[in-house]
């Protein structure tokens, strides 16, 4: 049996002859295509199996080329293999480019050992989890109605567009296993968190070692990286991403030219350290849906709380998703300049009023006192209409953790000291055996944890907000 290590390197051997280097000397060995800026190790606290820097690396500096020939993309699939373009070509009506690729994904996997790009596809993860993987249990688990309601979303998305391509599956003669539904959510999964934007393709491509950096949000230098090439991720070219052009993002993309997909550091980066790449610009709801975690910090984390109809009518000059909480808890400047206007009498609304309200200055001491009343109780009532509280969900996280460890082995007895929720989970699953849980368990558990971990975050930055206002009104007043 290969280890884990010995089938890396395989694959890393296989990347080098098609040309995958992180060398920008041709010459350089076959025998693997890193080594010369970058090699895999693990970063358990920032997203596991990663890349990292194996000298000084400076920003702007190319890491590593991927050539066109070991791209994954549905033009790739198809020019290999006459039976799947055939059968491809008889279903136009698939009404994605995602479902194209996810059906020859499906196909290739299919191949086993005789797929041109096993070494490449063995390596993938065999399990994801993005919110259309959740189950019931952890949809509910995140509470807060809009997150509920992605994940609904993102569930009957898949499960649709796996009812329209199953057809296609059957003619091609999939393996059962293949055309299931969980199958699908496994390509579509792969697609949505691996695939990187290419210009003649808007379902992307699969880039063999390039999707092993693992994320860094886009932060204040992502501003002026101009002397670095230009790059989107494939979520993001399909309108994810409410990002300016801008914006932009700059750590690499398809180069015509070299005929290659070349990324670059986005920053200096020291020996030992990750590497890493922006996908884009997301929420935490949104890295949940299409990349299948959360950052604890993410400055473009955004809380919508819910706001008065009338609220929404005034705010036309700003458009209803800009009306937020920033993660640090401090309200937007379209919600504070709106909420100043809404809480000044219509019979006041007048020039003067208007023209402060537009520059994002205070109207007035008592229209300040109440706006940030109103935002700080807004909030409060959103945490107490939510079944647990921040206290509760940080020892049901507690709770979940020992769960989850391996040396311990919980009695039954032990369970019944645990909050309803956690009993909750274990009676609905019924499956702690022998004190632990089966590999498919744990799989629920993880993304169970990641509903809690969610909707804590969430709930501290409504605690922040309030603390916020508090101090906003105690210099006010
Ligand atoms: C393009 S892959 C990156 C490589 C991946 N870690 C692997 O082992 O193949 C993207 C996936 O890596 C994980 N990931 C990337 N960045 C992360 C981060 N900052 N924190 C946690 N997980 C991360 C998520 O599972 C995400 O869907």
């Amino acid at each position: 049996m290969e280890t884990e290590h010995q089938t890396m390197e395989q694959f890393l051997r296989w990347a080098a002859e098609l040309g995958v280097s992180d060398s920008i000397d041709s010459s350089q060995s076959h025998d693997s295509c890193l080594g010369h800026s970058l090699s895999v190790s693990d970063f358990p606290l920032a997203g596991g199996r990663g890349l990292g820097a194996v000298r000084e690396l400076r920003k702007g500096e190319l890491v590593l080329k991927v050539p066109r020939k070991a791209l994954l993309t549905t033009e790739s699939m198809l020019a290999k293999d006459d039976n799947l373009r055939d059968s491809i070509n008889l279903h136009p009506s698939l009404s994605s480019t995602q479902q194209r690729l996810s059906v020859c994904l499906l196909y290739e996997m299919s191949k086993g050992k005789s797929s041109f790009w096993y070494p490449y596809l063995f390596h993938l993860p065999r399990d994801y989890d993005l919110l259309a993987t959740f189950g019931d249990f952890e949809k509910q688990a995140l509470q807060v109605e809009d997150a509920v309601w992605a994940a609904e979303k993102a569930i009957s998305k898949s499960l649709s567009e796996w009812k329209e391509a199953v057809t296609l599956m059957k003619e091609l003669d999939l393996k059962p296993k293949f055309q299931s539904l969980h199958a699908w959510n496994w390509a579509s999964a792969t697609i949505s968190s691996r695939t990187l934007h290419v210009p003649w393709d808007s379902a992307g491509c699969l880039c063999p070692v390039g999707d092993l950096f693992n994320y860094d949000a886009p932060g204040d230098d992502h501003l002026n990286t101009s002397q670095t090439a230009n790059s989107t991720t494939n979520a993001e070219e399909a309108g994810h991403v409410t990002e300016t052009q801008s914006e932009r993002l700059t750590d690499g993309g398809f180069d015509g030219d070299a005929n290659a997909y070349c990324l670059y550091a986005r920053r200096n980066y020291q020996l030992g350290e990750q590497v890493l790449l922006c996908y884009g610009t997301y929420t935490n709801l949104e890295l949940l849906e299409h990349y299948g975690f959360i950052l604890e910090e993410n400055s473009n984390d955004k809380v919508f709380i819910p706001l008065e109809t009338t609220l929404y009518a005034l705010a036309s000059s700003w458009p209803k998703d800009s009306l937020y909480i920033h993660q640090d808890g401090k309200p937007s400047f379209a919600l504070v300049s709106t909420l100043r206007l809404w809480l000044v009498p219509q019979s006041q609304r007048d020039k003067s009023v208007m023209r402060l309200v537009y520059a994002g200055s205070q109207i007035s001491v008592k229209n300040e006192v109440l706006v940030m009343k109103w935002v700080s109780e807004k909030c409060r009532s959103v945490l107490r209409d939510l079944p647990t509280s921040l206290l509760e969900d940080r020892v049901i996280l507690q709770d979940i953790d020992k769960l989850q460890d391996p040396e311990l082995c919980l009695e039954q007895r032990e369970a019944e000291g645990f909050c309803s929720e956690v009993r909750g989970f274990l009676d609905v699953k019924n499956h702690l055996v022998n004190g632990g849980f089966c590999g498919k368990m744990n799989r629920r558990v993880s993304k169970w944890r990641l509903s809690v971990q969610w909707r804590l975050r969430y709930k501290r930055t409504l605690a922040d907000c309030i603390s916020y206002c508090n101090e906003k009104l105690n210099h006010l007043i």
